[in-house]
């Protein structure tokens, strides 16, 4: 299969590495020039993944329409502030038969829209040819060939297994979803929880803290997500959960590392500069608080946050109060599901 990567960053760099391994024929296109020749003359990408040797087949242009041009498969992976301008640039160039795949784990801002979302109003006809990758998937332990495993979601089950296959290894295992909403949406909001247990880490509190934050993370994330069309059962999934351990637990997640540094006093613009890479924690975390507003769904660590990040509170007055919310019932209102009476005080 003749494929193109867009964007030669950490994911896209891993992304397009499986699809050399696994012998399709692959361009990754990347803005930076250095970048694009450490790829090709030195089968690396120093700035991005230090250390990750690449498949050597594996080729890399700065040629924007020469990468998209006759490609089978098109990926886009940048981070989603950049994504509307490269699909805008892009959509006329891709082929229409073309299969579409993004990797960004993010929303479009100011408008709070789904990347798939935003792919299908700039491509229109594009739904069923267009699949999510998520799931947790450090690009540092993809590109070194650890096992992972990570989750494709389409409006197509053929467009889903196409992506499947061309991914698929024995190192990188691959499912097939048909929940795009919900795959897209855990992939995106675990990163608001990873900013907050970072947050926790930095400030020295417990393990009790962290799992604390991750079960009414994922509590508020799947609120959020069934309010917008999700099915709660894939927030039990590879890129609901899954990628919430994976994000919350890993020296490598870029959102847990921000939310330290921001406890030892950083201001935002700091702890972003020191981490020069793609925080999609920190936007989210707006959009997030603005579409709960909108949809009615209460989500307190979200709204934490925030408060956080604006500089408004501090992050330990910010614990303070989470701990002193009113007193409520654990299930309640977990996906918004009416509670059976299995689950009911009697
Ligand atoms: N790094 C990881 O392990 C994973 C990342 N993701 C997601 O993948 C997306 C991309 O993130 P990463 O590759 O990690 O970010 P990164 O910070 O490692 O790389 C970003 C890449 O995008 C390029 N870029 C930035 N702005 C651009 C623009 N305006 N036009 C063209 N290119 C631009 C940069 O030059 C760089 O090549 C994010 O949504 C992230 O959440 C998802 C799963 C794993
Ligand atoms: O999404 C990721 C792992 O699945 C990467 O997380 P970070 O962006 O926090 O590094």
């Amino acid at each position: 299969m003749k494929a193109c990567v867009l964007g030669a960053g950490s994911w896209g760099t891993a992304l397009a590495n499986v699809l050399a391994t696994n012998g399709h024929d692959v361009v990754i296109w990347g803005r930076d020039e250095a970048v694009v020749n450490a790829i090709n003359k030195d089968h690396l990408n120093p700035r991005y993944l230090p250390g990750g040797a690449l498949s050597p087949l594996l080729h890399a242009t700065t040629d924007f329409a020469g990468a998209i041009r006759d490609a089978e498969l098109v990926l886009f992976s940048v981070p989603s502030q950049a994504l509307p301008v490269l699909v805008s640039d892009a959509s006329a160039l891709i082929s229409q038969t073309a299969v579409i795949v993004h990797a960004v784990k993010g929303f479009t801002r100011p408008n709070n829209v789904r990347i798939s979302e935003h792919i299908n109003l700039v491509m229109p006809n594009v739904e069923k040819r267009l699949a999510v990758l998520s799931g947790p998937s450090h690009a540092e332990e993809v590109v070194r060939g650890m096992p992972t495993t990570v989750v494709i979601a389409s409006a197509s089950q053929s467009t889903a297994e196409t992506v499947q296959d061309a991914f698929m290894n024995a190192q990188f295992r691959v499912y097939t979803q048909a929940d795009v909403v919900g795959v897209e949406l855990g992939g995106t909001l675990k990163n608001i929880i990873a900013l907050g247990v970072g947050l926790t880490d930095g400030l020295g509190l417990g393990d009790n803290t962290k799992a604390a934050l991750m079960t009414r993370g994922l509590a508020e994330i799947t609120r959020l997500g069934v309010s917008l069309g999700a099915s709660p059962l894939t927030f039990s999934g590879l890129a609901g959960i899954g990628d919430l351990i994976v994000t919350c637990t890993s020296n490598h997640s870029r959102n847990f590392r921000t939310g330290r540094l921001l406890a030892t006093g950083l201001a935002l613009n700091e702890a972003l500069e020191q981490i020069g890479m793609a925080v999609e924690g920190v936007s989210t975390t707006f959009a997030a608080a603005e579409l709960a507003q909108t949809h009615q769904v209460d989500m307190p660590i979200t709204t934490a946050l925030k408060c956080v990040l604006k500089g408004d509170v501090t992050p330990g007055a910010a614990v303070r109060e989470l701990m002193q919310r009113e007193r409520s019932h654990e299930m309640e209102d977990v996906g918004q599901r009416p509670l059976t009476h299995h689950w009911r005080f009697s």
